[in-house]
């Protein structure tokens, strides 16, 4: 086989011999393949700058790269929570499977809820497996404030494609796939198997997906080692990557009190004691703002967020309720004494007067650190990649949670990593988007990256 090499100055061809895209640069009259450098006219990869951003973008479908038109299709299956359409996605990894030649194990957690399993076995099943996970849900949307159909994967003219689960993670999930496509396409095998993990529920808590998952037979016959999942976007040329996450607490306090008619001083209302406890943990809130503010060292996973999120109760402007309730969305950060912070909020609801209880709807008591220095092997292969690729990196707190709680509460160190830079943070928000280019470069990434994994050496407890 032969690189095709166009004479177009702009736009993407492919390598049919390395099944990777050809770089073009930009105003010259032929192209080269970054790979296996015929018609080289410069080292890869191109310098990642605006103008060639616009340089790599491609107009018409025939031009588009393979792995972003894979990309699309998968962002236009609705798997958006309330109802998430799993089936579809099923279907797709399973017809992934085959083209790839992966095994393909479909794991149902709950009725309906189903894990799909993509194996590429390594050389040497002695020793422990990569874990490549990624979530198939996205969070709902507000259509009337997107600029296109959020399930429509439109791409405008930059090459940003539009769609909800854009970021947040469905391109991880293809970049993987096209990862351990290219490089089984290049002929390579690796000492240990890569497992990708493919799980419904994470944007609802993974309470039917990876929570009951990492319990099951199924998870601990894959023997992971190590496991990545995702991370967030970087809006600067650092990459970021997670450690460890904040634990979510999402507490509702329910307070009662004296009803009556409501042009009465009525004492010891439902209504003042919740008054009483929303001042204080806002208060609370407000300490930990500062303390974040104050100091530039401090990262956001770092301190504990809280946001108030429901205020429920109340039937008529003329009736004073017995009833009211007010929900929080607590980030405990992980050095936290949880016991102490606990203590804390109970009494702030003791303090608001009599019949003030609280409640979890989300209590995660189990955070767990990945160690980010070099006596972490896995850590030692995934950074000196970076190093090699010239990526800087940002290891940070993951402010939200992931499934990677689950992964690492049952012994498995795991990264939180989308390898996404120069992109606005646009998860859950209107307008979720990523650069084409930037996309492919993170197929680039995972090329780099899985290699390296997959051939850690044997560790102590592996020999
Ligand atoms: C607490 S469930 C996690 C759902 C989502 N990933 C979030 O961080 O909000
Ligand atoms: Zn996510
Ligand atoms: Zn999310």
């Amino acid at each position: 086989a032969r690189c095709s090499h166009s004479t177009r100055p702009t736009g993407w061809r492919w390598c049919c011999f390395m099944e990777r895209p050809l770089t073009l640069t930009r105003g010259s009259s032929w192209a080269h393949c970054s790979y296996c450098h015929r018609g080289a006219t410069g080292p890869w990869p191109l310098t990642f700058q605006l103008t060639t951003r616009s340089a790599m973008t491609s107009k018409g479908p025939e031009e588009e790269h393979p792995s972003v038109t894979l990309f699309r299709q998968y962002l236009r299956i609705r798997t958006v929570q309330p109802k998430p359409d799993y089936g579809a996605a099923v279907a797709f990894f399973e017809e992934r499977a085959r083209q790839l030649g992966l095994g393909c194990q479909k794991v149902e957690v709950a009725p309906g809820y189903v894990v799909t399993v993509l194996t590429w076995p390594g050389t040497n099943p002695a020793l422990s497996s990569i874990l490549l996970n990624s979530h198939t849900d996205v969070v709902p949307v507000f259509k009337e404030h997107w600029s296109h159909d959020p399930f429509e994967a439109f791409k405008d003219s930059e090459g940003y494609i539009y769609a909800r689960g854009a970021q947040d993670m469905k391109c991880v999930s293809i970049q993987y796939l096209e990862a351990v496509r290219r490089l089984k396409v290049e002929g390579h095998r690796f000492p240990r198997t890569i497992h990708m993990t493919f799980v419904p529920d994470e944007e609802v808590g993974g309470h039917q997906g990876m929570e009951l998952f990492v319990q099951r037979p199924e998870f601990h016959a894959l023997r992971a080692g190590f496991a990545l999942d995702e991370g967030i976007a970087n809006p600067t040329d650092a990459f970021t990557v997670f450690y460890s996450e904040r634990s979510p607490w999402w507490v509702r306090v329910t307070s009662t009190g004296r009803p009556g008619h409501g042009s009465l001083f009525i004492e010891d209302t439902a209504a003042e004691k919740l008054h009483k406890v929303v001042s204080s943990i806002l208060a609370f809130r407000e300490k930990e703002w500062q303390r974040l503010q104050s100091n530039p060292h401090l990262k956001e996973g770092a301190v504990t967020s809280v946001n108030l999120t429901k205020l429920e109760g109340g039937v008529a402007y003329n009736v004073v309720p017995a009833t009211m309730s007010a929900s929080f969305d607590f980030r405990v950060a992980p050095d936290v004494d949880f016991k102490a912070f606990e203590e804390q909020l109970q009494s702030w609801c003791q303090a608001a007067g009599e019949g003030v209880t609280l409640e979890f709807a989300q209590k995660w008591m189990h955070p767990q650190v990945t160690p980010t220095d070099d006596s972490n092997p896995w850590w030692a292969a995934f950074s000196r990649v970076c190093k090699d690729m010239n990526l800087s990196l940002e290891p940070e707190i993951m402010p939200a949670a992931t499934d990677s709680r689950y992964i690492r509460a049952v012994g498995v160190p795991a990264l939180g990593f989308s390898p996404l830079n120069r992109t606005p943070v646009l998860l859950h928000d209107h307008d979720e988007r990523l650069h084409e280019a930037v996309f492919l470069r993170g197929v680039d990434i995972y090329t780099r990256l899985l290699p390296a994994l997959a051939s850690v050496p044997a560790l102590p407890s592996e020999s």
